[in-house]
């Protein structure tokens, strides 16, 4: 490439460098101009807010444009030249002439698809790579199937794109804007709808392209998205941390990163339970296990029950002391609660409300008894015997007397209590007898699993069955007397009253003295009451603390560990069902059949439609090569990913004497941390050995982490288990005791073949014992 085309590049770069901070200083001018609003009525205010809001935005996606700004070029067929970047960009002149076009822009697609046998017009395509605002490197391709450089025909922009792969592990994912490849693109920009399923093997990008959907959907349809939020939800904190830089660096702020255990407002789900009952608790028919165990709660006596009131009714003249719930009231105060088709904590209300009429009735027959009624009175003015005196009002009455009575309350409370979900899966799990009543579709070896005390804490598979019973039990009724507000508003409203008081008319003094002012209508509470509060949270917060919230799209990484009670609380979550959900069979850690596409999106009445990624580049050809035996055991059928490249290291096997396997490990790290320079370097550990090996290695180290430090991804040795490996990457892998790792599974193969495909260089398996044959063979086959 010549010096005069670097420099051309350069002067174009420093115009779009200059151009994006005029439109810095320019929404920053806008944000400091606007008025301060504390005296502004609540409609202007927020509107202002709103204003403010997206200058912010704007702010934010213009800061994190500095990085990378433009990254591309394509010269067209007729002579037209488009750089594409991070954001777009518009000259000041009257006709707004793109300078940069947005990567998510129709008009930036050619850069992403054409090649040398379909050139789309394009005529040469240019990678340009910055370090700050200074350009370092140009590469072109020239796409004329005559002059074409040879090379992987499917890859577009292959150097540029190789050199992205050889690039050091940082600890956090990179956006790949500059690179994305044709299959990934089709993914990304998908106009489905309903559900896309995204399945590929490891180091596809399967990830990667989520998230790149999740800022392309956000650009293409800002104004629909942008009210209802984005939600991604990932397997673990560790990976949500792995990936959280990569839509802010994209300039996408507003979008939620969350794991299911995260998904329930006020529930931390951190306890742990054997995989065998993670499997239970997952499982589809969890659903009537719940909803059986809140019909459960709606009772019946079996024999008439008595009631001793407490309390001395003013009305009840004669003191009907002993009141009884019949079984027949009872069940038809059911019957009427159910129907309602209400949530139990809100159908309570009528169940209430109607035994209390029916206790009420009994109550008004006994007083309400003409006691002349077998006398001769003459005339006809009295009802007779077994006709009560006493009409509807009165028995309406009664009942609103006797909803006070403790003793009555209690009973009721006993037939339909007021549940949290808490409550309910807490008593449910405590009890063999609840047990027995609402999980009967469960095998005993299966409800014995369930069965667990009071106070054990949650688990992330309790999230899904927790919102399940949240949804059929619903809030319970807002509290009559609301929150009281807060003193500061008061204070504020109590301003407000004494402004309206100290402003009136004389003519008002004038008048005469009964005359009504403000503060003799409202008091500083009921004024504060009427307030409008601006609620300045973000989209994302507001979502994170709202149970019900209805996202505009879902992102769900690593779908193939979502269990069937996981997606009813995701897909409860978006009732557009417009969701993108990536991952990969062979990679499943949790027990249980594969998902079931079908079973779970068209059972839902969701349309979903399934794409696949095929290439891997993250894994060299090398490794894969060893990970085609393990792959074979997951499933026969599996398609091994084609690695995009070859690294020239072959994986190290390494067998050593068990009393020496934890020196020999540390030795190796040493080596291994310098071969990778700055870049990250894990060691994949079976659970069983865990403990013992992070401790020799922690205390040999002090540059090892494990994920009792949240930031262990940045350290450069990582000790993690295979589950924990899961969506993870790494410049260099040292794989221990892989048979143990098989013995240990759940999931069979499954975590031998994800520890396998984690390393983007280097990968030794250090082993005391033979290897598993898997390993030996494929190697043998070399
Ligand atoms: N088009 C691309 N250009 C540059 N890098 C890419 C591209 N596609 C994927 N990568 C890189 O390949 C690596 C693997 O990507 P990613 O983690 O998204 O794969 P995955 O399919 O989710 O993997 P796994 O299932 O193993 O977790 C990442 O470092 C990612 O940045």
């Amino acid at each position: 490439m010549s010096s005069s085309d670097l420099a051309h590049e350069q002067t174009y770069v420093s115009t779009l460098y200059d151009r994006l901070a005029e439109l810095e200083e320019r929404a920053r001018q806008r944000l400091a101009e606007l008025p301060d609003d504390a005296d502004s009525p609540p409609s202007v205010r927020s509107e202002r807010a709103a204003l403010a809001t997206r200058e912010v935005e704007k702010l934010a996606r213009y800061r994190a444009a500095e990085t990378g700004l433009c990254f591309g070029r394509i010269d067209l067929a007729d002579g037209e030249r488009r750089y594409i970047g991070r954001i777009g960009l518009f000259d000041d002149s009257g006709d707004h002439e793109p300078m940069l076009i947005d990567w998510r822009a129709p008009a930036a697609r050619p850069f992403y698809l054409a090649t040398a046998a379909a050139p789309m017009a394009v005529h040469r395509r240019r990678h340009l790579r910055l370090r700050g605002r200074v350009v370092t490197e140009l590469r072109d391709e020239v796409l004329d199937s005559t002059t074409a450089t040879p090379g992987d025909a499917t890859l577009v922009g292959e150097a540029a794109l190789l050199a992205e792969l050889a690039a050091v592990r940082t600890g956090r994912m990179r956006d790949i804007i500059g690179t994305i490849q044709a299959e990934q693109d089709h993914v990304i920009r998908s106009e489905h709808r309903g559900v896309l399923v995204v399945e590929g093997g490891p180091g596809t990008g399967k990830t990667a392209v989520a998230l790149h959907r999740a800022a392309y959907l956000l650009y293409t349809y800002r104004e629909q998205l942008a009210h209802r939020g984005v939600l991604v939800v990932g397997p673990n904190q560790t990976f949500v941390g792995y990936i959280d830089q990569v839509l802010p660096s994209l300039g996408e702020t507003g979008v939620r990163m969350a794991t299911l255990a995260d998904l329930l407002p006020g529930v931390t789900a951190d306890a742990t339970e054997p995989a065998e009952v993670a499997e239970v608790k997952g499982r589809a028919v969890m659903a009537e296990v719940v909803a059986a165990a809140v019909r459960d709660r709606q009772q019946v006596p079996a024999e008439p029950t008595p009631v001793t009131l407490t309390d001395r009714h003013p009305s009840l003249a004669y003191q009907a002391e002993v009141v009884t719930l019949e079984p027949a009231d009872c069940a038809a105060a059911r019957d009427a609660a159910r129907a309602t088709g209400l949530p139990h904590n809100r159908a309570r209300r009528v169940f209430t409300d109607q035994l209390l009429t029916a206790v009420a009735g009994q109550v008004a027959g006994r007083l309400g008894d003409d006691p002349y009624a077998g006398e001769s009175l003459g005339g006809g003015d009295a009802p007779g015997a077994g006709v009560s005196l006493l009409g509807g009002a009165d028995v309406a009455a009664l009942a609103r007397e006797l909803r006070g009575d403790p003793q009555l309350r209690a009973a009721i409370d006993r037939l339909w209590p007021q549940l949290t979900p808490q409550r309910l899966l807490t008593e449910l799990y405590a009890d063999d007898e609840r047990l027995a009543s609402a999980a009967s579709a469960l095998p005993a070896a299966d409800r014995q699993r369930l069965r667990r005390d009071p106070g054990a804490g949650w688990t992330e598979a309790d999230v899904p069955l927790l919102d399940e019973a949240a949804e059929l039990l619903g809030d319970p009724p807002a509290p009559e007397r609301a929150a009281p507000r807060s003193d500061e508003e008061i204070e504020y409203a109590q301003g407000v009253l004494e402004i309206a008081e100290g402003s009136r008319t004389i003519d008002d003094e004038d008048s005469e003295s009964e005359l009504l002012s403000v503060p003799d209508l409202l008091t500083a509470e009921q004024l504060s009451g009427r307030q409008t509060t601006i609620d300045t949270r973000s989209v994302a917060e507001r979502a994170a603390e709202d149970r019900s919230w209805a996202y505009g799209h879902i992102i769900v990484d690593e779908a193939q560990e979502v269990t069937p009670m996981g997606w009813r609380a995701l897909l409860r979550r978006c009732p557009s069902r417009w969701l993108t959900v990536v991952g990969d069979p062979a990679q499943t850690g949790r027990l249980g059949p594969p998902t079931d596409w079908d079973a779970v999106f068209t059972a839902d009445g969701a349309a979903w439609q399934l794409a696949r990624l095929t290439v891997n580049y993250r894994t060299p050809a090398e490794v894969m090569t060893l990970a085609a035996g393990v792959l074979a055991r997951v499933g026969p059928a599996l398609p091994l990913p084609r690695s995009v490249r070859y690294t020239g290291h072959e994986p190290q096997l390494r067998r050593v004497d068990p009393a020496e396997l934890t020196d020999q490990l540390c030795t190796l790290l040493t080596q291994e941390v310098a071969a990778v320079d700055d870049g990250r370097t894990a060691v994949i550990v079976p659970t069983g050995l865990f403990t013992e090996v992070a401790q020799a290695v922690t205390a040999a180290r002090d540059d090892a982490a494990t994920h009792d430090d949240p930031a262990m991804l940045e350290h450069p040795v990582a000790l993690v288990t295979p589950l924990e490996s899961k969506g993870l990457e790494f410049d260099s892998v040292v794989l221990v005791e892989p048979r143990q790792i098989v013995a240990e599974s759940t999931s069979g193969w499954g975590d031998l073949y994800v520890a396998l495909t984690r390393t983007t260089r280097r990968l030794t398996v250090l082993h005391t014992g033979e290897l598993p044959a898997e390993l030996q063979h494929t190697l043998e086959d070399l």
